[in-house]
């Protein structure tokens, strides 16, 4: 494709993102490419750069277009990112933008004059207020400035970097010693990861699911945060499990690796396609402890007669809440344009919900286990006093406890719940909190 022609679909898919729909942004770069088979690799991977460009600075550009007089549009956020970088002269530009077949239209003497107005310019720019720096929606701002105090700026860049990638070493088949010689026979390097014990961190990006080494199922893509909520749980060999959401699997395939494969683990979901890829993951794993149970929502029936049984509840339910997925910015940073207030409300109310009837299948002396990848108040430490309050037979857990228990490296927080953070910690963000059933 010519430069120019990946400059119009890179717009067009930009457009694209700001339809109700919410398609995220990985799953529409994926669907492009199969439905335009003509692009070849580089060709999606330039579409890709200029649209999550686009995303990571887009408070940034719309800054810039408002005092330099040019109008909103992803056109426009375009545009103005390609002069902010240092490899596009304005010729180069122009070719982007040549109105021929396939093309976005020629500049307009309006978006010339935007062009000279930022000349000689940076990106960052000291009068931007904290939402234009930190790149995210305005409505954004004083959450964040509450939750990072006087790091805010560091912290919102560091949910604008690019995440790395992280592996869980599948301990029913490997050790990480064996797992790191048996990439790098593939010329896969990894470096352990700091706080997981059983984590491994990419060196650089590389496409994983044609080695041996992911297909015979030593290793497990998933993010070194995720690995933790799951430890946490801290299941044992022959425990009864719930994974209540389970998705497609991630923190199943660690707490089935954790029981040594002995007892059983019930995974339940409303998505059958995600319950689905989950039983393909456990095959390639080699975990044969888990069934997998759809649900009609949290209040299926099923819990009910399960909650009702005489022989005891669970050891362990873990809750990994459906939430904003504020957490994941790096990877999905179109999440943050989407969010909206009304959107947290509901998911509120969904997570007290699902907590209010998972706890029911928790047994005497067993552990409730609630996660999200939300870094807010309202869907993590809220929801757990909330529960807590209505709920007196269970109480708080403290994660150092368990921490010092399960892990060598020092506990990051010495408040009963762990938050964990891309600055602090180099994971995604998570909640944490254990709470177990009085006996
Ligand atoms: C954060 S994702 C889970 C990710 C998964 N645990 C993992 O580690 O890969 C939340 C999941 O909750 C499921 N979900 C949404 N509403 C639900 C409900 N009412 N009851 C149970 N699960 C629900 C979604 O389908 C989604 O798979």
């Amino acid at each position: 494709m010519k430069p120019a022609a990946r400059t119009l679909a890179a717009i067009d898919l930009l457009d694209r993102l700001d339809e109700p729909d919410n398609i995220p942004v990985d799953k529409l770069l994926a669907d492009w490419g199969r439905q335009n088979r003509f692009a070849g690799s580089k060709d999606r991977s330039a579409i890709a750069t200029k649209v999550y460009g686009v995303l990571r600075r887009r408070a940034q550009l719309d800054w810039w277009l408002q005092r330099a007089g040019g109008d909103i549009s992803n056109r426009s956020r375009l545009l103005v990112w390609y002069k902010f970088r240092r490899d596009m002269p304005m010729e180069r530009i122009e070719e982007n933008f040549d109105g021929t077949n396939y093309a976005p239209e020629k500049l307009t003497e309006r978006e010339k004059r935007v062009l000279i107005e930022l000349d000689g310019q940076q990106l960052m720019h000291g009068c931007q207020p904290i939402a234009a720096k930190g790149n995210i929606p305005d409505w954004l701002e004083e959450k964040m400035t509450k939750l990072y105090g006087n790091k805010v700026i560091e912290h919102l860049a560091a949910f604008n970097q690019e995440a790395p990638v992280d592996l869980r070493v599948n301990t029913l088949k490997s050790s990480r010693s064996a797992a790191i010689k048996a990439l790098e026979a593939e010329e896969i390097i990894v470096d352990p990861t700091r706080l997981s014990p059983i984590g491994l961190r990419l060196e650089k990006r590389q496409p994983l699911s044609g080695t041996k080494s992911f297909r015979d199922g030593l290793v497990e893509v998933q993010d070194e945060g995720s690995q933790l909520a799951a430890l946490l749980a801290d299941t044992k060999p022959g425990h009864k499990v719930v994974d209540f959401c389970c998705g497609a699997g991630g923190k199943s395939l660690a707490m089935a690796a954790e029981m040594e494969n002995k007892g059983r683990i019930i995974a339940c979901d409303v998505s059958e396609a995600r319950l689905k890829r989950a039983t393909q993951r456990f095959k390639r794993a080699g975990v044969f402890t888990v069934e997998t149970r759809t649900l009609s929502s949290e209040r299926d029936k099923w819990i009910k007669r399960r909650a009702g049984k005489l022989d005891g509840g669970f050891n362990r339910v873990l809750v990994d809440a459906p939430c904003s997925g504020s957490g994941t910015w790096r990877r999905n940073p179109d999440q943050k344009w989407r969010t909206t207030e009304q959107d947290l409300e509901e998911l509120s109310k969904l997570q007290a919900s699902i907590l209010d009837s998972s706890a029911r299948l928790v047994s005497p002396g067993g552990r409730l286990i609630y996660v999200t990848c939300s870094i807010f108040e309202e869907e993590n430490e809220a929801q757990v006093e909330h529960f807590l309050k209505e709920n007196s037979s269970f109480f708080l857990h403290p994660i150092a406890k368990i921490w010092g228990e399960k892990f060598p490296s020092p506990c990051p927080t010495d408040a009963d719940t762990l938050r964990l953070n891309p600055l602090d910690h180099g994971t995604d963000g998570f909640f944490v909190a254990v709470m177990e059933r009085k006996l």
